[in-house]
């Protein structure tokens, strides 16, 4: 079993990309599938390459390109990563998250965390944008937790509660940003259930989670914020509805990849444009204690 990376791996990839760029990023994006278009929003920007970086992973997946875009994004240093990694990539759990911790050690003390999602609940339609409120972290209550194993203090604790990991104040901005853009009926609110994929889940197990309270379903995001929150990052989580699960195991119909970048593209420009306003916002609020 591959050895978790220590603090001070982390910390040598902290320092290689610091020596490479002047920018010293306040505010992390992640970009789901198909969502890269949001590291357009930063100007000034500067590209590296995950496989320039000793240690760090390597995006395999369609839709997730493969590089730290660093540029400003109203008047802040942002940190995006174009592509991310999962566990069905056959990673180890923590090491999808371990970028998380680079951010951390670079500086960041906000994180953006998108995802393309399948919609278990009637109330999500296709196209919509579901701020994440709770999670279900199903690979990690079934043993899988990206903190497992050694704890590094210097991180966090050894036992976080993960009862307030979606920041409200940084929701509401979001909420708000939408309503300005004229966007409000597409804002919808949920639980985010991580199944660890590659299959589409089958309609036995859609119904099953539908049972213990998920809206919404991917194979990411859940790692990345546990981790966020455990280093003490404020989270915003949003889900884009790239297609509505089928939950009756007699329908011929079936969810398909191209589906979920189908609705990725004809939302990408939305969500940029809401994420643009929650960024200014937030930074007027001092959201992050910056
Ligand atoms: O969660 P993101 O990276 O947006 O991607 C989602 O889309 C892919 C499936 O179409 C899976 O990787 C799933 O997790
Ligand atoms: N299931 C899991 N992951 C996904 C889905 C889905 O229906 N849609 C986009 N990512």
């Amino acid at each position: 079993m591959e050895e978790k990376y220590s603090y001070e791996k982390i910390q040598e990839m902290a320092d290689n990309i610091k020596s490479r760029t002047s920018q010293r990023p306040k505010l992390g994006i992640i970009c789901g599938s198909g969502l890269g278009g949001l590291a357009d929003l930063l100007t000034n920007s500067e590209e590296m390459e995950y496989t320039s970086i000793p240690g760090f992973p390597v995006s395999t997946v369609k839709g997730h390109g493969g590089k730290l875009v660093f540029g400003k994004l109203e008047g802040v240093e942002c940190i995006c990563m174009k592509g991310r990694f999962h566990f069905y990539e056959g990673y180890p759990i923590w090491k999808c998250a371990a970028p998380v911790q680079v951010m951390k050690l670079l500086g960041v003390k906000g994180l953006i965390v998108t995802n393309a999602a399948g919609g278990i609940s009637s109330k999500l339609k296709l196209g919509d944008l579901m701020l994440i409120t709770d999670h279900i972290n199903l690979p990690g209550v079934t043993g899988n937790n990206p903190l497992r194993g050694p704890n590094d203090e210097r991180f966090g604790p050894r036992f976080p509660s993960t009862n307030a990991v979606y920041s409200k104040s940084f929701q509401n901005i979001f909420k708000k940003s939408a309503e300005d853009q004229g966007l409000l009926p597409i804002i919808k609110e949920g639980t985010y259930l991580m199944s660890s994929g590659p299959t589409y889940e089958s309609p036995a197990e859609l119904n099953w989670f539908k049972t213990i309270g998920a809206d919404a379903v991917g194979m990411s995001t859940v790692p990345e914020t546990v981790v966020a929150s455990w280093c003490g990052m404020v989270v915003l989580g949003i889900s884009l509805i790239t297609n509505i699960c089928i939950l009756d195991v007699e329908s011929t119909e079936e969810p398909t990849a191209e589906e979920v970048y189908e609705t990725a593209k004809m939302r990408s420009k939305n969500l940029q444009n809401i994420v643009r306003l929650t960024e200014k916002s937030a930074v007027e609020q001092n959201v992050w204690n910056i």
